[in-house]
């Protein structure tokens, strides 16, 4: 295991995103690092990535009722049966019947993995449901996808890049109460300026920006991930552990903390996208601040790890971030 914790690439308390972590769990999570040992090299996905996966499409598996449901007006009315109201009543009994199974074929720490995976899963395909059908809810579709595709695959790239680390907590869905405010701060923006504005939620390019800097931002901060690979942690480190190189290639050659700057913009891009410009400006003031500190302390223990290596790096390379220069250091 890798050891010195100090905060979460969120900031909170090195102990908060451990709550969930029971002890039986890490001990299975052991076990399975240690077979994830020679399942790097052989580019095996650990047991609890595996099942994420299967988890996380079942949910998805909800975009199949509506199918059967359009299908059914051509072939007749057993499908036909299962539009309107009673095709939300059956995706309601299909959530139901998908998470019973779980709860049979998975026990413990791992059924916890497949609930939350299968939860990310129904909660993307339910935003294509909504991204795909003809309302005024089309962004929110949008929206649904771009936030549970982003803490699934937080999961999926951390199983594949450093399994040791794995933990429910790289869900990153219980990491901070601040993050959980502006969520549903930005859920209750949009409701209310949609009932009193409609015509704002309708700026159809503006949306599209806000897909684009989502897009873009989870491809960056994905890319830094498999780039640092088990060199990344969720938790960032202040003991330098044996294995721990500094990373200048790929997309650190072009920024020094490229999955920062990705998580930057795709939080602001949400915002853009649903059209929220209190949220948007509540979370680019709030996420540049965080960021502003939370590199300037990763770049101390940096510089404590690396020295002169990580010096010369910082010499030459930007943090990526605006107006964010990392932390200065007197020559
Ligand atoms: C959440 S990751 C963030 C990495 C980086 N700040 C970024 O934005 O891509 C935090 C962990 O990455 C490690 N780290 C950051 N930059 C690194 C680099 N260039 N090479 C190796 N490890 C790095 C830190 O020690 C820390 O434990």
């Amino acid at each position: 295991m890798t050891s010195g914790r100090r905060a979460d690439a969120c900031g909170c308390p090195a102990s908060l995103p451990y709550l969930l972590d029971s002890g039986k769990f890490r001990k299975d999570r052991d076990a399975s690092a240690e077979r994830s040992v020679t399942n790097m090299a052989g580019n095996k996905l650990v047991l609890e990535g595996r099942i994420s996966i299967i988890s996380f499409f079942l949910g998805m598996g909800v975009v199949l009722i509506p199918v059967i449901t359009s299908l059914g007006s051509h072939i007749g009315w057993v499908f036909e049966y299962f539009s309107g109201i009673r095709g939300k009543i059956a995706i309601a009994v299909y959530i139901g019947v998908v998470q019973g199974l779980l709860l049979i074929i998975y026990k413990g720490p791992l059924h916890k993995v497949a609930v939350r995976a299968c939860f990310l899963g129904c909660a993307f395909g339910c935003g294509l449901l909504i991204s795909f059908t003809e309302t005024t809810w089309t962004h929110f579709g949008w929206y649904m996808c771009s936030l549970s595709f982003f803490h699934y695959s937080e999961y999926l790239v951390t199983a594949i890049i450093n399994p040791r680390s794995l933990s429910l907590d790289s869900f990153l869905l219980n990491h901070s109460v601040e993050y959980t405010v502006a969520a549903v701060s930005s859920w209750v923006e949009f409701m209310v300026e949609k009932l009193l504005f409609p015509e704002l939620k309708q700026l159809g390019w503006v949306s599209l920006l806000g897909l684009l800097m989502v897009l873009c931002g989870e491809g960056l901060r994905k890319s830094a991930m498999l780039t640092a690979g088990s060199n990344f942690n969720h938790v960032v480190q202040n003991e330098k552990a044996q294995s721990h190189v500094l990373v200048t290639s790929g997309v650190y050659a072009f920024c020094r903390h490229p999955s920062y700057v990705g998580w930057f913009y795709w939080s602001i891009g949400t915002q853009v996208m649903l059209c929220n410009p209190v949220c948007l400006l509540g979370y680019t003031l709030a996420s540049w601040r965080f960021f502003r500190e939370r590199i300037e302390e990763e770049e101390i223990s940096l510089i404590h790890f690396f020295g002169e290596n990580y010096l010369d790096y910082k010499r030459k390379v930007s943090t990526g971030l605006p107006f964010i220069p990392g932390i200065r250091v007197q020559s």
